[in-house]
């Protein structure tokens, strides 16, 4: 696993670019050929005719918004903008709570390959959690793991930026932190558009080859490490010239599971600083939030 340079300005990436927020992860064991497949099977799927794609629609009756399926964020006002990309998004665990009438059938590798793809990742992020409540000097490695509940959920998130007319008009995903605990991200090796905000200026994330791995702390993780971690603000740019893939995994506790500071980082001292919520609700004012380019962890801190 390598760290990336230190933060801030003095970032050795570049004066315009960073890749402080993130941590890199190379040598994961995660077959690259596996990773390949995967990436070429969704890009069929978004290459489809709209109608086809439609089939997997996140729109109950092509009305009612829902998170998982194919389609954009939910539209709350009518002047609304909404990001150029395409997005399918599905609940790949627990396992026996999959919808995989939201699953292409086309082609016909997807359904094998994700399935595979988010057991080799369980493993990487499950090493990352560990190393990381080392970290934070908990007594036991899955002191952070134990904070997911029964039902941890993750969610495969592809996301597909087409080449975009004007791209000074238009973002590939606004600003935003991951809602979720942890999210690994497999980006596109050649074309960039990823940013992170650092101190008010956008910082561009370079493209990384050789399957590597980002790793994102989400906000839920912020929470929990009681600000000892920070859930990045980052953004997608588009382009004129070439269209953009990435697959984001996140790792969210159980619905039900309310997010708060790890008790034993707590202590007179050390006084929480964030209230605590029910991961469900942190959900949907997550989207709330997001819709009107706010952050819903502001709204946490005490
Ligand atoms: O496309 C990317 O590089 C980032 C995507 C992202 O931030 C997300 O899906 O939450
Ligand atoms: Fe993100």
């Amino acid at each position: 696993m390598r760290k990336p340079p230190s933060c801030g300005r003095r970032c050795r990436a570049g004066a315009s670019s960073c890749t402080c927020s993130y941590l890199q992860v190379t040598g994961h064991g995660i077959e690259a050929s596996l990773m390949d497949a995967l990436i070429a099977a969704s890009r069929e799927f978004f290459r489809k005719p709209v109608e086809e794609k439609q089939a997997y629609s996140n729109l109950i009756g092509g009305k009612q918004w829902q998170l998982e399926g194919y389609g954009n964020d939910p539209v709350k006002t009518k002047d609304q903008i909404m990001d150029w990309s395409d997005r399918l998004h599905l609940r790949v665990e627990p396992e026996d709570e999959r919808n995989l009438d939201r699953w292409p059938g086309h082609p016909a590798s997807f359904r094998g390959l994700l399935h595979e793809y988010t057991a080799s990742c369980k493993r990487v992020k499950d090493e990352i959690l560990r190393a990381m409540a080392r970290l934070l000097e908990l007594g036991e490695d899955d002191g952070i793991l134990n904070q997911f509940g029964d039902k941890g959920t993750t969610y495969a998130r592809f996301n597909y930026y087409p080449a975009c007319p004007r791209p000074d008009l238009v973002l590939g995903i606004r600003p935003h932190s991951d809602v979720c605990v942890l999210t690994l991200l497999l980006m596109d090796e050649h074309v960039a558009g990823l940013q992170v905000l650092r101190d008010g200026t956008w910082y561009r994330v370079p493209p990384v080859s050789d399957h590597t791995l980002l790793v994102n702390v989400g906000v839920s993780l912020e929470i929990m490490s009681n600000g000892v971690f920070w859930g990045p603000v980052h953004r997608v740019v588009t382009n004129s010239e070439k269209e953009r893939m990435s697959l984001a995994m996140f790792y969210s506790t159980d619905l039900e599971k309310e997010v708060e500071p790890i008790a034993e980082l707590l202590g007179e001292k050390q006084p929480a600083r964030y209230r605590k919520i029910k991961f469900r609700d942190f959900v949907a004012e997550h989207y709330e939030y997001f819709s009107k380019r706010e952050r819903v962890i502001e709204s946490l801190k005490i």
